[in-house]
């Protein structure tokens, strides 16, 4: 019997070019031995988790998620919740795509996203579960508080198009000021902090926001969090520190900074002020909030030989990039002063 692939994409996410190119993207996973069909998301809440959830019962063999992280990350959903879920394939088509940028992904070609099916490499990727006191889900990127929750929230996506990651860099010091002391109390597997936040991170990759160096040491499926959190509110020190985060991945040493690797994570303001929990992007409730981890849960077709280069090349690809922030950080700073 042929394997079988379902193709779950929107046709809304990043520039809405996706369907045009449907018949050669289908074309490429038929000359890898599957018999393919397709399934249009909805405006209906959840439809791709639904449709995700439904194939894994149907026993398909790949399921192709196309569409930006929020399509990606519902179904992630649909497919976590199974012991033994089908292979998953991404085919980026959103406009900051960091689940495909993390796993290297082609991001710009939906083709050449599906060719990647030849080459027969996967990767199995961690996958975290967060649970609050109104909703439990699972997640394959990040869960974040605080000042990133408001940056995302708040860049137009317009503006993450046209600017990338530039636009959550301008809108993060444009919100900066704004964001108020929330004292946390984190707990991870070896320790606990008590103190004020600027900044909660949970991460399962490197790449977050557009940014790549948030954890510059990350290894993919160790079954760990990184975990980071900003203590201070300090507006010129958090410029700094994002600085670092563009450049050189300095910022884990920083003293302001609590840099863990750790399987469990649970966030807790402590005078019931409220946090909101950012999950893959979305709004994901709020805190107290409890991160559990799922080693390995989900195998994800990647090309593996890209992932090698790109440790080798990474600094020559986005030092043009750097040098547009640092002057971006030079205004804002001297701004401040
Ligand atoms: N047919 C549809 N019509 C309208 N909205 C839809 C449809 N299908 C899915 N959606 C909505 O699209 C959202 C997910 O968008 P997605 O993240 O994939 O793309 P994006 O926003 O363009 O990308 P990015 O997250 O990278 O900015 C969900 O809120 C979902 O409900």
């Amino acid at each position: 019997m042929r394997k079988r692939a379902r193709l779950i994409y929107n046709p809304t996410s990043g520039r809405e070019t996706f369907k045009r190119q449907l018949p050669d993207i289908l074309n490429e996973y038929e000359k890898a031995g599957y018999e393919t069909s397709t399934f249009c998301t909805t405006p209906e809440a959840l439809s791709a988790q639904k449709e995700a959830d439904r194939c894994t019962i149907d026993g398909f063999d790949l399921i192709i998620a196309a569409g930006g992280d929020g399509t990606i990350n519902e179904v992630v959903n649909g497919l976590s919740s199974h012991k033994a879920p089908p292979k998953l394939a991404i085919i980026p088509s959103g406009t900051t795509n960091d689940y495909a940028r993390a796993l290297k992904i082609p991001r710009y070609d939906f083709v050449k996203a599906a060719q990647l099916i030849h080459k027969n490499q996967t990767v199995h990727m961690d996958i975290g579960k967060v649970k609050t006191e109104t909703d439990e889900k699972y997640f394959m990127n990040i869960g974040a508080a605080g000042f990133l929750t408001e940056v995302t929230y708040e860049v137009p996506p317009n503006m993450k198009s046209l600017f990338g990651s530039l636009a959550y860099f301008v809108k993060g010091a444009e919100l900066l000021p704004r964001v108020g002391k929330v004292p946390v109390k984190i707990t991870y597997d070896d320790g606990v902090y008590e103190g004020i936040a600027s900044l909660v991170f949970v991460a399962l990759t490197n790449s977050v926001g557009g940014f790549e160096k948030i954890a510059p040491d990350k290894t993919l499926g160790d079954g760990k969090f990184t975990l980071i959190v900003v203590k201070t509110t300090n507006f010129a020190e958090i410029l700094r520190l994002i600085t670092m985060i563009m450049n050189d991945g300095r910022h884990i040493q920083h003293p302001k900074v609590l840099y863990k690797k750790t399987s469990y994570v649970k966030a807790e303001t402590q005078n019931d002020q409220q946090l909101m929990i950012n999950i893959d992007g979305e709004y994901g409730g709020d805190a107290p909030a409890e991160f559990t981890m799922f080693k390995q849960h989900l195998e994800i077709i990647t090309d593996l030989d890209r992932m090698q280069l790109s440790i080798n090349t990474h600094d020559l690809i986005s030092e043009e990039k750097e040098e547009e922030f640092k002057k971006r950080v030079r205004e804002l700073d001297t701004r401040n002063e």
